[in-house]
């Protein structure tokens, strides 16, 4: 049964806590961020660049008020090269305001609204709002991360020839991959969110819903009687979980499973935590300026791997950013579609990916992934989410309702169940 149901900010839903409390939170932390190193910028910058701040700061505010009073959704006035498709959308709806239209048009239109409050100042193209509150996250997860790139060392070595540990490390890494979204620091509001020391994968099976490794490997290994194995994976949230990501990439490029690999981020700042390209160069570099020397050799080989000539890239399309679903992708995005469709699997990243991968729907737990996904599957692909809003698909007769008694009302906030979900 289809569902045509959007989420809007009904008491009821997930929606509204997010927009009455949990957006103007984010705005405020940007807000005093800003005004906190505002002392730095005069020093880098100039005194210039300050008086920017400073406007930049009164915009801010000014959206913060706009939201916490509902007014309405006005068209962007940046001269970004994606104002002229989100004006497009937002003259497609009748009044859009805060707390009257779709969740996911409003909590996206957020993040391209403190973005716009950037860029219509140009000499601040330097500057992510949210850029300090990513760094910490990453220092603080270092203890985490060094473990988990000594497995992956482990793992590499353990899966020579060994099709058995190849499947075996090929279900921790994924597992590893899939939990460290726990990591984002937009449900949190801003506060540090992170695995201090590594988390023991094990014992989080009993949240895992819906588990399709079993057709991840099997896809792998058709793809290899075909050809080039490709994985493109649609990133989510820098920190623990981006050092994740590279560690499952890691593994599938060193044990041969797959040849190439392309990695997508987000061309502006958003949701607070995504990888943008400025947080991909960050991160990398601070592993090679580590002291711990294994780290230093992991990250000069995922150099090389990212040169030119080697198996792996990374790039940005303004869609990503855009308040579409994914079965908008092949009108407002052909080009990006047909990028995917090089793919032998595409795995997508997160709650807010899932959101567009089903269409941010109302759907019965119980319908098929594959029919939620409404005619998106530009190549086989794979959810790794965990669930963090009120909509999931897939499960099967009894699962929800096991997760409502075992873990309370908010079962489906703050990403204690996860979903691993395949179609082809
Ligand atoms: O980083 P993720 O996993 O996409 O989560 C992003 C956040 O966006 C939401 O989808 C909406 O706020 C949340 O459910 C979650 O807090
Ligand atoms: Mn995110």
């Amino acid at each position: 049964m289809l569902i045509n149901l959007h989420f809007f900010c009904n008491l009821r839903d997930f929606a509204y806590p997010t927009m009455k409390e949990r957006v103007p939170i984010i705005i405020t932390k940007a807000l005093d961020t800003l005004n906190r190193k505002n002392k730095i910028f005069i020093k880098d910058h100039g005194q210039e660049v300050a008086d920017l701040v400073i406007a930049l700061v009164g915009r801010l505010s000014k959206l913060c008020y706009e939201v916490k009073t509902n007014k309405p959704l006005t068209p962007l006035t940046d001269k970004a090269e994606d104002n002229e498709c989100w004006n497009r959308i937002l003259s497609e709806e009748e009044n859009p305001c805060w707390f009257n239209s779709a969740w996911l048009l409003t909590e996206c239109y957020a993040y391209r609204r403190i973005m716009e409050a950037v860029m219509l100042s140009p000499q601040l193209g330097f500057l992510d709002p949210f850029g300090e509150q990513k760094r910490e996250a990453l220092i603080g997860a270092m203890n985490a991360i060094k473990a988990l790139v000594r497995n992956t060392q482990a793992a590499v070595k353990a899966s020579i020839d060994d099709s058995k540990s190849k499947r075996h490390h090929l279900n921790q890494l994924m597992r590893v991959c899939l939990w460290g979204n726990r990591c984002d620091l937009s449900i949190s509001a801003g506060q540090s969110n992170t695995y201090g020391e590594m988390p023991e994968i094990e014992t989080l099976d009993s949240y895992l819903l819906t588990d399709n490794i079993d057709q991840v490997w099997n896809q792998f290994n058709v793809a290899r009687l075909e050809g080039k194995v490709v994985l493109h994976v649609v990133l989510d949230n820098a920190g623990f979980e981006l050092l994740s990501d590279f560690c499952l990439a890691d593994f599938l490029t060193s044990s041969g499973l797959v040849d190439r690999i392309h990695f997508h981020g987000k061309p502006l700042p958003w949701f607070v935590s995504d990888v943008t390209p400025m947080d991909w160069d960050w991160t990398l570099d601070q592993l090679t300026n580590c002291e711990d020397t294994v780290m230093q050799s992991m990250a000069s080989v995922w150099k090389q791997r990212l040169g030119d000539g080697g198996p792996w890239s990374f790039s940005v399309h303004d869609f990503w950013c855009s308040p579409c679903d994914f079965s908008r992708m092949k009108r407002y995005a052909p080009d990006l579609h047909s990028i995917l469709e090089e793919a032998s699997l595409v795995i997508f990243k997160g709650d807010l990916n899932y959101r567009k991968l089903i269409g941010d729907l109302k759907w019965p737990f119980c319908t098929p992934f594959k029919e939620a996904l409404r005619g998106f599957q530009p190549a086989p692909l794979c959810a790794l989410r965990t669930i963090k809003c009120d909509t999931v698909v897939g499960l099967s007769e009894g699962q929800a309702e096991k997760a409502l008694e075992t873990t309370g009302e908010d079962w489906m906030i703050p990403g204690t169940y996860g979903v691993i979900q395949f179609s082809s």
